[in-house]
């Protein structure tokens, strides 16, 4: 069993509980509002911006000229591929430059691009590679298993083909790669600071699409 696989086990309730969440069922049933979505993608174009920067940041310290190519392509493409995804959904429901810009970062997206924030300024490679794997993976999984149900005239059939597509897959396996490569060369605290990092980084998956369900910006007093 490798790493990742631990990994997965060990989150594995956590894993169903995002499969089965309300956002990616309607989204599955082609149900969810265009108002939710909308909220959605507004919220993810901020998540990426900010998840691109982590990656870039990564790259910067990553032990190899191998691991610093693989998470500097990773940064540009999660601006070029998934910001062309946003772009597509944006036009299609009517959300300008200047409604985007009006509307900052929800608590919810804020935390998440925070936490990876903090561990790319506070925890070691280890720890932020493990920290920023389940943007990839639990991604696939979810459009994987959406695919596999989801109608062909699902209006969210561009979102559900970008994550459950080859190209994204093979992102995937690299970086799948790349945190079992630095696992086996990890000490037993690292590898144990992986699993925390990993377990954090997905409930806040969790947490991203849950606010996006209720359409969560932030608490008012
Ligand atoms: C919140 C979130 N997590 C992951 C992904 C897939 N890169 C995304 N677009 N948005």
């Amino acid at each position: 069993m490798s790493f990742t696989d631990d990994l997965w086990t060990a989150t594995a309730e956590l894993q169903q509980q995002i499969a089965e969440m309300p956002f990616n069922r309607d989204l599955a049933a082609g149900t969810l509002p265009p108002e939710t979505f909308r909220g959605y993608i507004i919220q993810d174009a901020h998540y990426l911006e900010g998840y691109a920067r982590v990656l870039a940041l990564a790259a910067a310290r990553a032990p190899d000229a191998e691991a610093i190519q693989q998470l500097a392509q990773s940064a540009g493409n999660a601006i070029a591929v998934e910001r062309g995804l946003h772009a597509h959904y944006m036009g299609l429901f009517g959300v300008s430059a200047q409604d985007y810009a009006a509307t900052g970062p929800s608590q919810a997206c804020d935390h998440y691009v925070s936490y990876l924030a903090g561990r790319a300024a506070l925890g070691d490679f280890p720890e932020l590679l493990a920290a920023i794997l389940p943007c990839f993976w639990i991604y696939h999984e979810i459009g994987q298993q959406i695919a596999t149900t989801a109608a062909p005239e699902n209006p969210y059939r561009a979102w559900i083909d970008t994550y459950a597509g080859e190209a994204f897959a093979e992102g995937v396996r690299k970086m799948l790669a790349l945190v079992n490569r630095t696992a086996g060369a990890a000490s037993p605290e690292t590898r144990a600071r992986m699993h925390a990092a990993f377990a954090r980084a997905s409930w806040h998956e969790w947490h991203f699409w849950d606010s996006a369900h209720h359409r969560r910006g932030w608490a008012q007093p």
